[in-house]
Order: structure tokens, then C-alpha cells, then sequence
């Protein structure tokens, strides 16, 4: 996909791996709109963004991903600005085993949601001209970690999801590829989260084993994320894949061998 006059929605972009998404794609000539529950970093990403690239190809919406209507106006904000959507990152992600249900309503539901929204911009079956989705998952949707059971569960709904609506896309020729990055530990503010007694809540007591995880598996500079996500946006045939990105294997494929579970076409 040529980038140039693209317009790309990413969640979370204030900070941490959004904003590097949202730094690449604005270098590589995109328009991109930036949502972020976080008004003031939302604002001084922005500002530092307008002193790089034009003003006019970013536009800052304060939004809660987990408030429907929020959600829904800023997809429609976008629209009207911009004029179109071609590409959206599911990106915003907390991890808050105290709160899991917010954990839920942001890492898993509006990432539902977010994708639903982009479907009916995007999709051919809605007059949309197709486009590109990449859901923000983690190595937690692919292996359980003990100190972070409702964060795993979400990350593993998201690659769940994420394979199967890139089948359902594929089968009802909506034009839109649908694909799940999961990274493992990286160099951002959410991997703080683990320190915090107030996120981990009753797996507080897992801190120290995390921090031998983290200098085991080691920590991922967010640019080699923004690589998983071009790779995604350059490679056409890439659709229900699940890239994991790690400090020994660098981006890399899960591979499956259970086939989609498809109803019988007669
Ligand atoms: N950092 C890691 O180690 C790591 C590893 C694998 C996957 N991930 C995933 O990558 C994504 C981005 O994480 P990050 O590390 O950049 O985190 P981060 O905390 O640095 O940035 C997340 C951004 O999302 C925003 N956000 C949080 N809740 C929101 C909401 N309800 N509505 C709108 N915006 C909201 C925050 O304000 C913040 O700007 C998340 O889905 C996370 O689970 C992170
Ligand atoms: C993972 C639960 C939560 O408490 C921690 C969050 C911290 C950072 C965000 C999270 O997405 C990162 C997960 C990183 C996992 C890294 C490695 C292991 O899951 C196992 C990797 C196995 C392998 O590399 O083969």
C-alpha cells in the first residue's frame, strides 16, 4: 500500500507504540487521526507532530475508546476532516488486573467495536473502497501469563477475533485486511504497569518474577514495532496473521494448524 494521501485512525496515539505508528505513517505521507484518552499528551503529541509534518495531515480527537459514542464520533470526525479511512490501528491498551473490567472494555470490546466501525467505513459491502486493520494483541495472546490473567485473556480475545473477522472479510469480499500484531515486552509507559500495585493488584506478588521475565526476554524499542506494522501495510497478501515480535526471533509468524471452522457451504 502506497501511503501517500492515506488516511489512518490509531487509538492510543499519544504516547508509547500509537505514537510511533502515528510518527511513521504521517513520515510516509499519510493523514492520520490521533485518538487518545489523555487530553493534555494527546495535545503535546500533536504539537510536536505539527512541528515536523504539516499541520493538516493530523488531527487530535480526545476520546475514550471504551465510550461507544466516543468512539463512534470520532470515526465520523475523521471522515468529515479527512474525507475517507484506509487504515486503523486498534492500538489503545491498558493493563489493570484491579480494574479488569475496564481492561476488558478497553483491550478487547473497543477493539470490537473499533474494528465494526472501520468495517463500515472501509468494507466493499458498504460502498467502502477496502483498507487495512491491525489490532494491538501482545506474546500474552499467544502464551498466559500467570501475573496477568484478565490481560491475557483479552490479548488472546484479540488474536481469537482478529482471525476470525479477517475470515469473514475474506468470505464476504469486504476488501479489508484484518491482522494482529503481538509484541513482547516494549520500551513504554504501559510497562511500568508492572511496578504498580495499584494495576497488578493481587499479582503484585509476581513483580519480581516479572522483572526476571522482562530482563530474560529483554525490551523492544518501539521502532521495531512501526516495522511490524509497514510490513503489514506493504505486504497485500498478509490477512488473519498473527505477527509476534521478539528480542530472539525479531517478526515472526504464529503459525496454526487447526483449520477456520467454516459452515458448510452446499
Ligand atoms: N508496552 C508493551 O510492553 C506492550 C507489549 C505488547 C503489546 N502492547 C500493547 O500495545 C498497545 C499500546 O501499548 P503501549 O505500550 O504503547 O501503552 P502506553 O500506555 O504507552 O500507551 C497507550 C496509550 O493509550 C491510551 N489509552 C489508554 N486507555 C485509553 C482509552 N480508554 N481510550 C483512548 N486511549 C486510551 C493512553 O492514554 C496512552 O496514550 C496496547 O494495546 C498494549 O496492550 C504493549
Ligand atoms: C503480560 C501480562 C501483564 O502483566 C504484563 C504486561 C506488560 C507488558 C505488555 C505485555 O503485552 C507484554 C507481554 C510480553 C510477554 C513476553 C514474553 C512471554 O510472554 C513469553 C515469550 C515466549 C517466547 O518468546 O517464545
Amino acid at each position: 500500500m502506497d501511503l501517500t494521501g492515506k488516511v489512518a485512525l490509531v487509538t492510543g496515539a499519544a504516547q508509547g507504540i500509537g505514537r510511533s505508528f502515528s510518527e511513521a505513517l504521517l513520515r510516509h505521507g499519510a493523514k492520520v487521526a490521533l485518538l487518545d484518552l489523555n487530553m493534555s499528551a494527546g495535545e503535546a503529541c500533536k504539537k510536536a507532530l505539527d512541528g515536523e509534518f504539516d499541520a493538516a495531515s493530523s488531527l487530535f480527537i480526545a476520546c475514550d475508546v471504551g465510550a461507544e459514542e466516543e468512539l463512534k464520533c470520532a470515526f465520523k470526525k475523521t471522515i468529515e476532516l479527512f474525507g475517507s479511512l484506509d487504515i486503523v490501528c486498534n492500538n489503545a491498551g491498558i493493563n489493570n488486573e484491579h480494574n479488569w473490567e475496564q481492561t476488558i472494555n478497553v483491550n478487547l470490546t473497543s477493539m470490537i467495536r473499533g474494528t465494526y466501525l472501520a468495517l463500515d467505513y472501509m468494507s466493499k459491502e458498504n460502498g467502502g473502497k477496502g483498507g487495512v486493520i491491525v489490532n494491538m494483541a501482545s506474546l500474552a495472546g499467544i502464551f498466559p501469563a500467570a501475573h496477568g490473567p484478565v490481560y491475557t485473556a483479552t490479548k488472546h480475545g484479540v488474536v481469537g477475533f482478529t482471525r476470525a473477522i479477517a475470515a469473514t472479510s475474506k468470505l464476504l469480499d469486504y476488501g479489508v485486511r484484518i491482522n494482529t500484531i503481538c509484541p513482547a515486552f516494549v520500551d513504554t509507559p504501559l510497562l511500568n504497569s508492572v511496578n504498580q500495585e495499584q494495576m497488578m493488584g493481587r499479582y503484585y506478588i509476581f513483580k519480581d518474577t516479572v522483572k526476571k521475565l522482562i530482563q530474560h526476554y529483554g525490551i523492544l524499542d518501539p521502532s521495531l514495532i512501526v516495522q511490524g506494522l509497514m510490513k503489514i501495510l506493504q505486504e497485500e497478501e498478509l490477512n488473519g496473521a498473527v505477527m509476534k515480535i521478539t528480542k530472539s526471533k525479531g517478526i515472526h509468524f504464529e503459525i496454526y494448524e487447526t483449520a477456520l471452522i467454516q459452515p458448510e457451504v452446499k
